[in-house]
C-alpha cells in the first residue's frame, strides 16, 4: 500500500490511503525539515488527499538516510490556528488539563503566537500555583498587568492571587450575614432567622470557601479589567487554569454561589427590616452597612458572567492538555464530558510531550513511545475525546522558557 523512496536530493513517499507518517531525514550537509538545530528532524505528514502523496525533501539537501513509518493514530496536522487568529472580535481560550503536563507551556506559547500575528493579548494565570513567570522567565506577580518584554505587538500577562480573591469573598459574605449576623441575632432570640442562617451553612461557606471560588473571582476580576478603557484593547485573552479537579469544581460554582449568594441577600432583607424594627424599640446599633448588600449583589452578578463566557461558543474555547499516559487520559476524558455537560466549548486536544522518533531509538526510548502509542489509541477510541480536534505536540529537547523557547513551541503546536 506505500513505499518510499529515496535518491540522492529526493525522496517521495506515497500512500493510497490517508495515514499520519512519521519520519526523519538525515540529510547530509546536516539540514533538517523543521530547524538547522538537530541533524534529525522530525516531520509529520498527513495527506488527506487519497491516494497518493508525497513528501519531497529537494530543498533540504542530499539525503543519506530516512526513516518514515506510519504511526497508528492519524492526528491532525494542524491546530486550526488560522480560524483562532481570525477575526479581531475578542476570543477566550482556557486551557487545562491535569498537573504537570504542560498548560501553562501551551497557553504561554499561544499567547505569544496571538501576539506576534497582531492580536493585543493577555495571558491570565488562575491557578493558584502559577508558573508564567518561569515560563516567560520575568517577574509577573503582583496581581496586575505586567508588559511581556520581547514582543513587538502588546502580549501581557496576569497572575491573580488567589488568596486576595477569597478574602474579598469572606469580607462581602461576612458583613452581610456572617458570624457577626448570627452573634448579633441569637443574641435578639431571632431564632427563626438563626437558623435558617445555619441552614445555609454560612459558617462553613467562610472558613472553607468552595473550591473553585478563587478561580471564578480571578476570572471575574479579570472582566472588570477588560470592561476598564485603559484595558478593552485586547483581541484574545488566555487563561493558564488550574489542575482538572479545580477547573471542573469551578465549572458548577456559579450556579452554587449564584443560589447561596441569593439566600444570604434574602436573608439580609429580612434582618435589615427585623433590626430596623428592634433598633426603633431598643435603639440599638447593628443593622449591616448598607454597602454590603451591593457588594454581594456584585459578587453575584459577576459569578453569572463567568458561567455566561464559559458557555459562549462564539467568544470561548476551553482547550484540554494531555500528554500520552493513560492516567492523563482518562482524566482528560473525564473533564471532557463534565466540559459537555455544563454546554462549555471544546473542541481541540493537546497530546503534548509525545517522544520524538530517533534514529537510534534506545531501548529505553522504544519501550516509552510503545507506551505513549498506546496511549495515544485510547484516545481514537474514546467516547469524549474521539470527536475533538488532536494535535501532537512533541517533547522538545530544551527547557521552555522564556519568550524565544515559547515561539519555538508555539510554531509545533499551534499551526
Ligand atoms: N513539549 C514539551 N517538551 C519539553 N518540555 C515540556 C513540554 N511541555 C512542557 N514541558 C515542561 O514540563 C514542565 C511542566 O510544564 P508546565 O509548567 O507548562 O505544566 P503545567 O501543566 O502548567 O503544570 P502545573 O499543573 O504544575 O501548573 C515544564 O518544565 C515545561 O518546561
Amino acid at each position: 500500500m506505500y513505499g518510499f523512496v529515496v535518491s540522492s536530493s529526493v525522496c517521495t513517499f506515497s500512500s493510497t490511503k490517508p495515514m499520519e507518517v512519521v519520519g526523519y531525514a538525515h540529510s547530509s550537509n546536516g539540514n533538517s525539515v523543521r530547524t538547522t538545530r538537530y541533524p534529525f528532524s522530525l516531520f509529520k505528514f498527513r495527506p488527506t488527499s487519497s491516494p497518493a502523496s508525497f513528501i519531497s525533501l529537494k530543498k533540504q539537501g542530499p539525503i543519506k538516510s530516512l526513516q518514515v513509518r506510519a504511526i497508528a493514530s492519524p492526528a491532525e496536522d494542524t491546530a486550526g490556528f488560522d480560524e483562532m487568529v481570525s477575526g479581531t472580535q475578542r476570543k477566550y481560550y482556557m486551557l487545562g488539563g491535569k498537573g504537570g503536563v504542560g498548560k501553562t507551556s501551551c497557553a504561554a506559547s499561544l499567547a505569544v503566537k496571538f501576539a506576534n500575528n497582531g492580536h493585543p493579548t493577555l495571558v491570565v494565570s488562575t491557578d493558584p500555583a502559577h508558573s508564567l513567570s518561569d515560563s516567560f522567565a520575568q517577574d509577573l506577580t503582583g496581581g496586575t498587568l505586567v508588559a511581556v518584554e520581547g514582543l513587538y505587538s502588546p502580549l501581557f500577562a496576569l497572575e491573580l492571587n488567589p488568596e486576595k480573591a477569597k478574602e474579598e469573598f469572606r469580607s462581602a459574605t461576612q458583613i452581610s450575614g456572617g458570624s457577626g449576623i448570627k452573634d448579633f441575632m441569637d443574641g435578639m432570640g431571632l431564632g427563626v432567622l438563626a437558623e435558617q442562617l445555619g441552614e445555609l451553612k454560612l459558617g462553613e461557606l467562610l472558613d472553607t470557601p468552595p473550591p473553585g471560588l478563587d478561580e471564578a473571582i480571578a476570572i471575574s476580576k479579570v472582566m472588570q479589567f477588560l470592561e476598564s478603557q485603559e484595558y478593552n484593547m485586547f483581541t484574545r485573552v488566555v487563561f493558564d487554569t488550574a489542575p482538572t479537579g479545580h477547573t471542573l469544581r469551578l465549572l458548577s460554582l456559579p450556579d452554587f454561589l449564584d443560589k447561596s449568594i441569593g439566600k444570604i441577600l434574602k436573608l439580609r432583607q429580612k434582618i435589615a427590616s427585623a433590626t430596623s424594627a428592634i433598633k426603633s424599640v431598643f435603639g440599638q446599633e447593628g443593622t449591616p452597612k448598607p454597602d454590603a448588600a451591593d457588594k454581594l449583589e456584585r459578587l453575584r452578578e459577576r459569578m453569572i458572567k463567568v458561567r455566561e463566557l464559559f458557555r459562549d461558543t462564539t467568544s470561548t474555547e476551553f482547550i484540554i492538555v494531555t500528554i500520552p499516559t493513560v492516567m492523563a487520559i482518562s482524566e482528560s476524558s473525564r473533564l471532557c464530558a463534565s466540559l459537555k455537560k455544563e454546554d462549555v466549548p471544546v473542541k481541540r486536544l493537546i497530546a503534548n510531550q509525545v517522544l520524538p522518533l530517533s534514529a537510534s531509538d534506545c531501548k529505553f526510548c522504544a519501550m516509552k513511545r510503545k507506551d505513549q502509542s498506546r496511549a495515544l489509541d485510547m484516545i481514537q477510541n474514546d467516547q469524549e475525546l474521539s470527536s475533538l480536534m488532536l494535535v501532537q505536540a512533541p517533547l522538545v529537547d530544551v527547557e521552555i522558557r522564556g519568550v524565544p523557547a515559547l515561539q519555538f513551541l508555539g510554531d509545533i503546536v499551534w499551526k
